[in-house]
């Protein structure tokens, strides 16, 4: 019914803040678009500007293909459902769903009739004469859709309409509310920052950061393929496991993945390693999720990491194993580029830039197009590797996922077996290193 588009559109407040950056966005109709990311990246103030609460400092928002920056809210077809419900305490829960219709001067009856059939779809037909004090947290946020929905909006604007009910009841209402605005073909924007709502709610989803969009796509692309470091860490539960790698290029036959102590090997014929092989003597981030990791008999030949465990996390339904196995760990740093946790020789923890760390050995793979010099140039590099007693590096806690209550300890030994095709690889900007397709 309704389509969404935003172009380059920033938003910076009075104060300064840059709250919205350069962001371009498209909503289909009848799609289920979530915005995510943590408090403050700017989810709101998307949503608000398409609203038309706050307008954008540039850039275009257009609705249904026409600009729309200088139409009233009232103008624009949306109804938006917040996270405080925002009910009226004195009125009904009838007189709380029709009051949109009241106001748009609906007779008694037909506002009554459609009214009934809104609340009997949410159901909450048993409840329209009690005042909202009188209703659980769930049954109000059911009220809130239904005054919502009474009017037909185009457009649903939701700003984490979960977030103040208790997990059982997020849980169920994800499934109502994503298959009421289905069924009701009404294009959504949904906030929040839950990563598990945008994933199981969203026909696509819409990841933010510091203001600036990091990547869109199906919560399939967005978990199997995400764009940046940022997104890879930010989504998936336990985290993805980020490692630092160097690579070395043996031309023909394969390309060391060298993790500290030990190293995986990309056989020169997978597609993927002649990408990785233009970082021949450079380090990279590999990334790989848990379910990319199976515990193996020892000995097992192939792609497989030995290591020792440090601790186990109990959850229930599974376990996880933290390995250490004699690799460095990758954050995520302001930038949103992976960073070694570093010590500096008079204790101070902090953090370290990774690609001012690099060592790279000259020369590139035969043949290879060379990539562009990082930002900031070789000269204000330092090498941690060139003076390794100074620093010490994080080491990487491999989350591995075992049987619940498994019959083994912390520093028990064992064998992981990697799934190759399930790595990730990550630049020194944190840019995805990919070989195209998506
Ligand atoms: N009126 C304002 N004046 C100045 N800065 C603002 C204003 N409104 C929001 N901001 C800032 O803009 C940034 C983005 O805020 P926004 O509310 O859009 O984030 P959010 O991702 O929705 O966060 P949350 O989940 O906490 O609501 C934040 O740094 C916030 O402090």
């Amino acid at each position: 019914m309704t389509t969404v588009a935003l172009k380059d559109v920033t938003k910076v407040f009075p104060d300064g803040t840059i709250a919205v950056d350069n962001v371009s966005l498209d909503v289909n109709d009848g799609e289920f678009m979530v915005l995510l990311g943590p408090s403050g990246c700017g989810k709101s103030t998307v949503l608000r500007m398409v609203a038309g609460l706050e307008d954008p400092t540039t850039g275009a928002i257009l609705l249904d293909g026409e600009l729309a920056n200088d139409l009233p809210p009232r103008d624009r077809r949306i109804a938006m459902v917040f996270q405080d419900f925002a009910l009226y305490p004195h009125m009904t829960v009838g007189e709380n769903i029709g009051f949109p219709l009241r106001l748009s001067g609906v007779d008694q009856q037909p506002r009554g009739e459609r009214v009934a059939d809104v609340a009997s779809a949410l159901g909450i037909g048993d409840v329209l004469s009690r005042k909202p004090s009188q209703l659980s947290g769930g049954q109000r946020q059911r009220v809130a859709m239904g005054r919502a929905i009474v009017r037909r909006p185009g457009l649903f604007l939701m700003d984490e309409p979960l977030s103040n009910l208790d997990s059982g009841l997020r849980a169920e209402l994800r499934a109502e509310i994503s298959g009421l605005v289905r069924e009701l073909g009404v294009s959504t924007i949904y906030v929040t920052h839950d990563q598990a709502e945008a994933l199981t709610m969203a026909d696509r989803v819409a990841i933010m950061r510091k203001g600036v969009l990091q990547d869109v796509g199906t919560p399939t692309q967005v978990y199997g393929r995400p764009a940046t470091l940022y997104v890879a860490a930010f989504l998936g539960s336990p985290r993805m496991n980020l490692l630092e790698a160097s690579v070395y290029v043996h031309l023909d036959r394969y390309v060391a993945l060298n993790l500290g102590e030990q190293a995986l090997y990309l056989p020169w014929d997978d597609i993927r390693a002649r990408a990785v092989a233009h970082y021949h003597g450079e380090r990279i981030v590999v990334g790989m999720r848990a379910e990319a990791l199976t515990p193996v008999a020892p000995g097992t030949p192939g792609d497989v990491l030995q290591g020792r465990i440090r601790y186990l996390e109990h959850h229930g339904h599974e376990s996880l194993a933290f390995l250490d196995i004699g690799a460095t760990a990758i954050v995520v740093d302001d930038l949103g580029g992976p960073v070694t946790d570093t010590e500096g020789a008079n204790g101070t923890s902090r953090l370290r830039r990774f690609g001012h760390v690099m060592q790279r050995l000259t020369g590139r793979v035969g043949g290879e197009a060379g990539r562009p010099e990082p930002t900031g140039g070789q000269g204000n590099r330092t090498s941690v590797l060139s003076d390794p007693g100074r620093h010490h590096r994080r080491p990487a806690e491999l989350a591995v996922r075992l049987a619940p209550y498994p019959a083994v300890a912390a520093g028990h030994p064992l064998a992981i077996s990697v799934r190759m095709d399930a790595l990730h690889f990550f630049d020194e900007r944190g840019d995805r290193i990919d070989v195209g397709w998506r």
